[in-house]
C-alpha cells in the first residue's frame, strides 16, 4: 500500500514532521511558498498541515485533487474556506485547546506592558536617554477588565486576571449565568462592559456578529483612559477609529497581536504613542508549538491511515458500522442547530433534542453533537460534534435528549427546543425517502424547507400582496431568489417565509424589507 503524502506549508515544531513519519505517512516540509508555487504543488498530496501562513483558498482546493484533510496546529480556520473544503471532501481539524494557555499569557503580557509602558521604556532606557521621569504607569490590581469573549482563552485570561485581583467583567452570549458565576466573573452587555472596562481584551473569532465588534461607535462608549489588548483576530477592532481616540486622549494604549491584514508592514497605528505590537505571536511558545505540531500530526495520521477522526470541524466523528445510517440524520441535526443558533441565541439556557419514529432507533449522541455543534458554530470556529457537548456543559447548557416511541405523521423527525427569555422555540425536521434533510417547522408554523447555503427569514401578517412586494425588493437588488417557502398559524395571523438566495442578502436589504407593511422580523440565514 502506498503511504499518504503529507505536506507541511507553514513553520512547525519538527515533532509533526517526526510523528507523521512513525505513523506511516510520508511528509514533505516547504514553507514560505506563494500560492502559486502551492497551486502546482498540493495536488501530490493527501494531507496539509497549516498554521496560520498558508491560506486554503478556493484555488488551492480545486488543485489539491488527492487531498483529503487539511490540520491546523492552532485554533483559528479563518485561513481555511471550510464550506469549500467540505463541498470537495475535505476534512478540516484543529487542535482547539493546544495553545489556548499561551495566548491567553500573551494578552496578560501585553496587559502589563501597556500599563507599564515596558516597550517604549526599554527602548528609550537602551538609547541612552534614562527617562525615569518620562513614564508613569497605573497599577492592575483592582481594576476592571472587560472580557469579550469567554470560551477557553477568555476564561484562562479571566482566572490569571482574577488572580491578580482584578475584577472581571464578561460579555458573551453564550455565558451562562451559572458559568459566570463559577468563573467568577460579572456577566454584562457591551455596553455596560465598555463604560466599566480599564482594559478590554478580545477573545472571539472573526464571524459576522464579531467583525468591528469594537467598531468607531463602541470604541466612543468606553471609558475614558481605557486599555485594550487584542490577541484573537484583526478586523475585531476598527483600527482607524482606535488610531483616532487615541490621538484624542481618549483611549489610553492599545496592544495588538493580530492585524486586520497580515501580515502588518504597515499601519497608521504604528508609531502612536502607547500603541504596542506583536507579529501574531500569540501562540508562539515551545510548549504550545510543541503541543499543537504533535496534536495535528496524530490526529492527522490517524484519519490518513485508519480512518479516524478527532476535532474535525466539518465531519462527525463516527464509527465504521454507525457512520452510513447516522450521516443523513446529521445533516439535518446541524442545520437545525444553526437554524435555531441563528434565530434565538441570546441567553439561551437549555435545549432538548427529541427523535421519534425511525431516528428513535439510532444512537442519538451523534445527533445531539451534531445539534448542538450546529447552534454553538454561531460563536466558535473550533466547536464540532466531538467537542459540541462538552462546551455546552462546560457553558450550564442544559442539554436534554428525549427518545419517542410514538408513530408521528413523519416517518422519522427531530426536534430541537430551546428555551429562551421569550420561552420556548422549537424547530423540527425529517429525512426524505433518498436521505435529503427537511425543516416541517419553525416556531410552531408548519412549513417545508431545505436549509442550505444564503436564505432570508420573514416574519409576517399573512396579507394579500406582501410576497409580491418582497419578491420585487429582492429583485430591484438583484438578488435571485432560489425557492420560496410559505407557512402561517392561521389566515391573516403570523406567516412565515423562509427564501433560498442566490446571493447574500446585504444589510442595506434587510433594513428595506423590514419597512414592508406587515413585517415582524427579517433575518439573513447562512448554512454550510
Ligand atoms: N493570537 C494568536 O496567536 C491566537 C489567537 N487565537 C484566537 O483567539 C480566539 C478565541 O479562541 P478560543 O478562546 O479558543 O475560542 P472559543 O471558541 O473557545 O471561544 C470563543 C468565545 O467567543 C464567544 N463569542 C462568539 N461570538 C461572540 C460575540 N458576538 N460576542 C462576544 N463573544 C462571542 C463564544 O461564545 C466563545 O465563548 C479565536 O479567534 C482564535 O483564533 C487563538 C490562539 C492563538
Ligand atoms: O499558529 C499561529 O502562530 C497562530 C495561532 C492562532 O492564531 C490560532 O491558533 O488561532
Amino acid at each position: 500500500m502506498t503511504k499518504p503524502r503529507v505536506l507541511i506549508s507553514d513553520k512547525m515544531d519538527p515533532n509533526a514532521a517526526r510523528i507523521f513519519e512513525e505513523k506511516g505517512c510520508d511528509v514533505d516540509v516547504i514553507t514560505g511558498e506563494t500560492p502559486e508555487q502551492l497551486i502546482a504543488r498540493i495536488g501530490e498530496y493527501d494531507g496539509l498541515a497549516i498554521r496560520s501562513s498558508t491560506k486554503v483558498t478556493k484555488a488551492i482546493l480545486d488543485a489539491a485533487t488527492n487531498l483529503k484533510v487539511i490540520g491546523r496546529a492552532g485554533i483559528g480556520v479563518d485561513n481555511v474556506d471550510i464550506p469549500y473544503a467540505s463541498g470537495k471532501g475535505v476534512v478540516v481539524m484543529n487542535t482547539p485547546f493546544g495553545n489556548s494557555i499561551t495566548t491567553a499569557e500573551h494578552a496578560i503580557a501585553l496587559m502589563f506592558a501597556l500599563a507599564r509602558q515596558i516597550p517604549e521604556a526599554n527602548a528609550q532606557t537602551q538609547a541612552g536617554l534614562w527617562p525615569k521621569n518620562g513614564f508613569m504607569g497605573v497599577e492592575v490590581t483592582g481594576k476592571t477588565l472587560g472580557l469579550i469573549g469567554a470560551g477557553n482563552i477568555g476564561s484562562i485570561v479571566a482566572s490569571r486576571a482574577l488572580g491578580l485581583k482584578m475584577k472581571v467583567v464578561a460579555y458573551d452570549p453564550f455565558l451562562t449565568p451559572e458559568r459566570a458565576i463559577e468563573m467568577g466573573v460579572e456577566k454584562a452587555d457591551l455596553d455596560t462592559l465598555l463604560a466599566k472596562a480599564d482594559f478590554i481584551t478580545l477573545h472571539t473569532p472573526l464571524t459576522s456578529e464579531t467583525k468591528n465588534i469594537l467598531s468607531r461607535e463602541n470604541l466612543g462608549k468606553t471609558k475614558k483612559g481605557v486599555r485594550i489588548i487584542n490577541c484573537a483576530r484583526g478586523g475585531l477592532i476598527d483600527e482607524a477609529a482606535l488610531k483616532d481616540l487615541m490621538d484624542a486622549g481618549h483611549i489610553a494604549g492599545a496592544a495588538l497581536d493580530v492585524f486586520e491584514t497580515e501580515p502588518a508592514k504597515e499601519s497608521p497605528l504604528f508609531g502612536t504613542p502607547n500603541f504596542i505590537c506583536t507579529p501574531h505571536l500569540g501562540a508562539s511558545t515551545t510548549e504550545a508549538q510543541v503541543n499543537v505540531a504533535l496534536q495535528v500530526a496524530e490526529q492527522m495520521a490517524e484519519f490518513l491511515t485508519t480512518g479516524g477522526v478527532t476535532n474535525a470541524l466539518n465531519m462527525p466523528s463516527l464509527s465504521a458500522e454507525e457512520a452510513p445510517k447516522l450521516k443523513p440524520y446529521m445533516a439535518l441535526a446541524e442545520r437545525l442547530g444553526s437554524l435555531v443558533g441563528q434565530l434565538a441565541h441570546d441567553n439561551l439556557t437549555k435545549i432538548a433534542i427529541e427523535v421519534e419514529g425511525a431516528a428513535a432507533q439510532l444512537n442519538q449522541k451523534p445527533i445531539t453533537g451534531a445539534v448542538l455543534a450546529g447552534l454553538m458554530k454561531q460563536y466558535s470556529q473550533t466547536v464540532n460534534m466531538v467537542n459540541a457537548p462538552f462546551l455546552a456543559k462546560e457553558r450550564g447548557l442544559d442539554v436534554r435528549e428525549v427518545r419517542h416511541d410514538r408513530e408521528g405523521i413523519y416517518h422519522t423527525m427531530v426536534r430541537v427546543t430551546v428555551g429562551t427569555a421569550q420561552g420556548d422555540r422549537s424547530v423540527a425536521g425529517t429525512l426524505f425517502g433518498n436521505g435529503d434533510p427537511r425543516l416541517v417547522e419553525i416556531f410552531g408554523i408548519g412549513i417545508e424547507a431545505d436549509l442550505a447555503g444564503d436564505m432570508l427569514y420573514i416574519v409576517n401578517t399573512d396579507a394579500p400582496g406582501f410576497i409580491g412586494s418582497i419578491g420585487t425588493l429582492l429583485g430591484k437588488a438583484g438578488i435571485n431568489i432560489g425557492t420560496f417557502h410559505l407557512g402561517r398559524r392561521e389566515a391573516g395571523g403570523e406567516a412565515v417565509l423562509l427564501l433560498s438566495v442566490d446571493s447574500p442578502v446585504t444589510e442595506a436589504v434587510l433594513a428595506e424589507a423590514r419597512t414592508v407593511p406587515g413585517v415582524r422580523t427579517v433575518r439573513a440565514l447562512k448554512f454550510s
